[in-house]
């Protein structure tokens, strides 16, 4: 089936005045009715790609398309996208209903239709009855909420959010993850959502797009980053990793901490110098003798599921494990880990030679 894009990027670098690009040639496209989510460090770009589509400010050089229409210069106004701003801009001094209706009155839309359409975005997020209350009667989630009722009342076919999360609660926050992803799949609206925070991005997304100094590092399904991590960059944003340097022997074949393991990695050079990802939960504590590495265990923290254990082997390489079972500071003990728990990366990999890689690799293998 062909891919129902809305938005392409093509070569989209953005400086603010003469500074330094903020956005360095990325490109990528947003398939319509996904939940899409942009993450990254502060200051990475993440902003800056959303006032983009939003069309509060333009390229410096690329084109972005909506619809396929090249909409580089085309303002903010007329562009089918609402943004939902991390302090919710809503206006105090009107109340639920005006806010949710500001954007159908300067549209010159009829009361009866503005009544209607107004109800209907307030049953959607589950503020019916709500509608008289001045906003500073509203908590956190709820104000949330009439942002949100705001941004769809317009129908817009795409709605960016921009940590529209980062000002509630843990408990609250969680609360509105599944009720946003419930929200966008209700709707079938594209929405672009912006984050720092990784296990939000990991719950909530269809599509992850991972940045960092303004280049799109990976992107992909959850699943695939969190399994896949193409660098050292993506590896350590996403999830606590244990990354280690390492020598790729052969195929399925890898070097680290002074041993060989199997592993189901293929397609480097022999002998290639790689990094390597375990994450905490893929490492099992066993005896010494039974362990793949040996590991003397340096500090650990109860975290009310599991054990955070900090170790390190005899060649100075730090390994964090997630274990129910217990272990002493102190004490030497064995670590197990399957092949496939493994995961080997290229060094200094961009995302496209990491897809041309494994193209060619699995070509080769089908030619088998
Ligand atoms: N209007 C502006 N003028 C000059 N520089 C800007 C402007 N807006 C953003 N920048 C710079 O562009 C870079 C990227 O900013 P952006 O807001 O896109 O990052 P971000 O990833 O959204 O960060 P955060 O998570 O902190 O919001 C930063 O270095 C920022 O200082």
């Amino acid at each position: 089936m062909s891919k129902d894009v809305i938005i392409r990027f093509e070569n989209v670098t953005k400086q603010y005045d003469d500074g330094p690009a903020v956005l360095d040639d990325v490109s990528f496209e947003i398939e319509r009715g996904k939940f899409y989510t942009l993450l990254g460090p502060s200051g990475c770009g993440k902003t800056t790609i959303l006032r983009l589509i939003a069309g509060f400010t333009e390229p410096t050089k690329g084109a972005i398309y909506f619809n396929g229409q090249k909409i580089n210069s085309v303002p903010a106004n007329k562009r089918q996208v609402n943004t939902v701003f991390q302090d919710y801009a809503l206006f105090p001094h009107l109340n639920v209903f005006e806010n949710v209706a500001f954007g159908l009155r300067i549209k010159k839309m009829k009361n009866a239709d503005i009544k209607e359409k107004v109800a209907e975005a307030l049953r959607f997020v589950n503020l019916e009855g709500y509608e008289n209350r001045e906003i500073r009667e509203m908590s956190g989630g709820q104000r949330q909420r009439v942002a949100i009722a705001r941004a769809i009342v317009n129908e817009p076919e795409v709605i960016l959010l921009d940590e529209p999360l980062s000002a509630l609660d843990l408990k609250l926050r969680t609360e509105m993850q599944y009720e946003l992803r419930e929200l966008q799949r209700r709707l079938g609206i594209t929405f672009i959502f912006v984050t720092h925070d990784q296990e939000e991005a990991l719950a909530m997304s269809d599509m992850i797009f991972v940045l960092n100094k303004g280049k799109i590092q990976q992107s992909g399904t959850p699943k695939d980053i969190y399994d896949e991590p193409i660098n050292r960059f993506v590896a350590d944003f996403i999830g606590e990793s244990n990354i280690v340097p390492g020598k790729m022997i052969a195929d399925c074949l890898v070097e680290f901490a002074g041993k060989r393991f199997e592993c189901v990695d293929k397609g480097f050079e022999p002998n290639e110098h790689v990094d390597i990802v375990i994450r905490p939960e893929d490492l099992e504590i066993t005896s010494v003798e039974r362990g793949k590495l040996q590991v003397r265990v340096d500090s650990l923290l109860f975290r009310g599921v599991h054990y955070e254990i900090c170790c390190y082997d005899q060649d100075g390489n730090e390994w964090l494990v997630h274990s129910t079972k217990k272990a002493e500071v102190g004490e030497k003990i064995g670590l197990y880990f399957d092949p496939e728990a493994i995961h080997v990366m290229r060094l200094n990999e961009t995302e496209e030679e990491y897809d041309r890689r494994l193209e060619a690799y699995s070509e080769v293998s089908d030619e088998k």
